[in-house]
């Protein structure tokens, strides 16, 4: 914690009486008026508070602004000044309950804490602007967010029209204000900017009217690009205009960008005591969220962001092996159904699609040991580096073995089929991308999906009386093999323990690795009937 010698304590501001209604009465030719705040004193976990309504599906409103002050490491206080019925798609319906309560909850606050930055959101009407105005002007918190809410995502009104002048002279009271391109026009009152020149030429006649620092936000820009600047006229910041580019995140999610936004730029502002540092944090925190809220999967509309994307979730142990599970359910029902499966269970299955079946697996354990060798170089336990290596012998062990017995006594093409060229090239693949855990992610099904088949195939040879004259017996022992069971059992611990010591884009790529191979199981045990 450490002072910030910047702000000194000033007579209260000068209310902006009104900023133009029509293009004909510009806004920039008004002087700034007067500020004030509180002497501000960085803090590591700054008390902010949000006055903002309520979004009960929690991506907006106070909910996004709780989330985004714990997200950026504040402490998060919240009075409520509307309730909204709202959802992803859009606001059904808005209750503004009476003023003269928001106030009480306001003065309760300050009456007790100290208030290291305010985020102001939704308003709701002008009787609650009045209240929050009175408010600020007695207790002037160092930090003074404005966001103008006015209009929702879904295009529903979020401040009654006839309060928009009551708003408008709410603006000098701020440090920061945060207007969309839509909210950033109506204040100036001039049509939506038709571009990024345009819209900052605009931020700069808000600051010059009203004396704030404003953000002005690209979010609706059309393109590419998605770039936030902070304006301000009179020289607070190092330059007029300091930008902080980025690009645009293809998704849809962008219910509560500019809560979200506001509310941690309060925070950081508090925690840094300088708007463009302040910025130049949240915005890539912001990015994250967006580009993580696909995760979430909230609602049929614009989702929500993700505002703990950067808190490492790790699994509890069996967690992720869990998950890994029943991302492969869908695949080991596929093998059950096949024919060439039906066809070993019931002996039934032809000779010639057996033997080469028996061939491609020989190639494709030649392969797979090189592959298990690997993942024992980049073992990160010695237990592990023992298991993998052992694995990797015992496939030449069985590969030998299948040439020994079951393939010297048939003619059978040897050539490599696609479906092991494939299956093979794909763990290669994830070998060759030096992780770890994306490895053992690859290799488990040809563990994990064979125990389970050999197990079902075995308990229903024995149900069946364990017939002699079986010609795959043999074989549907040697899967039901207790070794092979424990074997599995360990490979499926070490996924478990590699996916959670690794971050969460690396388990979610463990994950598509695995899902391949399941998928490469369906498809090996398929490949007899298509190329034999
Ligand atoms: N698709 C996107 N990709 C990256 N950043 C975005 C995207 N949509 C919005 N943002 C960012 O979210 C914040 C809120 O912007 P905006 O959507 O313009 O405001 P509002 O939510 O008030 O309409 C800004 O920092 C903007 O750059
Ligand atoms: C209670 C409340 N406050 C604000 C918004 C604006 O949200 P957005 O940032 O998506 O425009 C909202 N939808 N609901």
């Amino acid at each position: 914690m450490s002072p910030l010698a910047s702000t000194s304590v000033l007579p209260p501001a000068t209310p902006l009486a009104a900023l133009p209604e029509t293009p004909a009465n510009p806004a920039a030719v008004r002087p700034a008026p007067v500020r004030s705040s509180a002497v501000q004193v960085l803090r590591d976990v700054p008390r902010v508070l949000s006055i903002a309504g309520s979004d009960p599906s929690g991506g907006a409103g106070i909910q996004a602004d709780l989330k985004s002050i714990a997200a950026l490491g504040g402490y998060g206080m919240a009075a409520i000044t509307a309730l909204t019925v709202q959802n992803t798609q859009g606001v059904r319906a808005v209750h503004v309950p009476p003023a003269s309560f928001l106030g009480q909850q306001l003065e309760a606050i300050s009456d007790d804490i100290t208030i290291d930055a305010v985020k102001i959101g939704m308003l709701g009407d002008a009787a609650v602007i009045g209240v929050v105005r009175d408010w600020l002007e007695k207790v002037r918190p160092a930090v003074v967010v404005l966001d103008p809410v006015m209009v929702a995502t879904s295009g529903d009104r979020l401040l009654q029209e006839s309060a928009e002048a009551a708003l408008r002279e709410l603006l000098p009271l701020a440090d920061l204000i945060t207007p969309n391109l839509a909210e950033l026009a109506i204040l100036v009152g001039e049509p939506q900017a038709r571009d990024w020149p345009d819209a900052l030429r605009q931020g700069q006649r808000l600051s010059a009217a009203t004396g704030a620092t404003v953000l002005v936000k690209g979010g609706h820009l059309d393109g590419g690009a998605c770039p936030d600047a902070l304006v301000n006229a009179a020289g607070l910041l190092t330059r007029e205009v300091v930008e902080v580019s980025g690009d645009r995140i293809p998704t849809r999610n962008s219910h509560g960008t500019g809560c979200s936004l506001s509310s941690a730029m309060a925070t950081a502002q508090a925690r840094l005591g300088d708007w463009e540092a302040a910025l130049r944090k949240v915005k890539p925190w912001l990015v994250g969220a967006l580009q993580a809220s696909d995760q979430l999967e909230v609602g049929g509309g614009n989702g929500p962001i993700n505002h703990f994307h950067h808190l490492q979730q790790v699994p509890a142990a069996g967690e992720f092996a869990e998950t890994l599970r029943r991302a492969s359910e869908p695949d080991l029902e596929a093998i059950y159904g096949l024919d060439f499966i039906r066809g070993l269970a019931a002996g039934t299955l032809s000779e010639e699609q057996f033997a080469y079946y028996l061939a491609q697996d020989a190639i494709y354990l030649n392969g797979y040991s090189r592959v298990l060798a690997r993942a024992s170089a980049l073992a990160p336990t010695e237990a592990a580096q023992t298991f993998w290596a052992k694995s990797a012998r015992q496939c030449l062990e069985v590969e030998s073995e299948l040439h020994r017995t079951w393939l010297s006594t048939r003619t059978v093409d040897s050539a490599l089929g696609p479906v092991t060229k494939s299956y093979v090239d794909h763990l290669l693949a994830a070998s060759a991308s030096g992780s770890y855990a994306v490895l053992v992610a690859a290799v488990l099904p040809c563990f994990w999906l064979y125990a389970e088949v050999g197990q079902t195939l075995h308990a229903e040879f024995l149900a069946a009386g364990s017939p002699a004259a079986h010609p795959y017996a043999d074989w549907l022992r040697a899967y039901a093999d207790e070794d092979f069971a424990q074997a599995t059992r360990d490979a499926i611990a070490l996924a478990d323990d590699a996916g959670r010591s690794a971050s969460a884009d690396e388990r979610a790529a463990m994950l598509v690795a695995f899902r391949q191979s399941s998928r490469f199981e369906v498809e090996f045990f398929d490949a007899p009937r298509i190329h034999s």
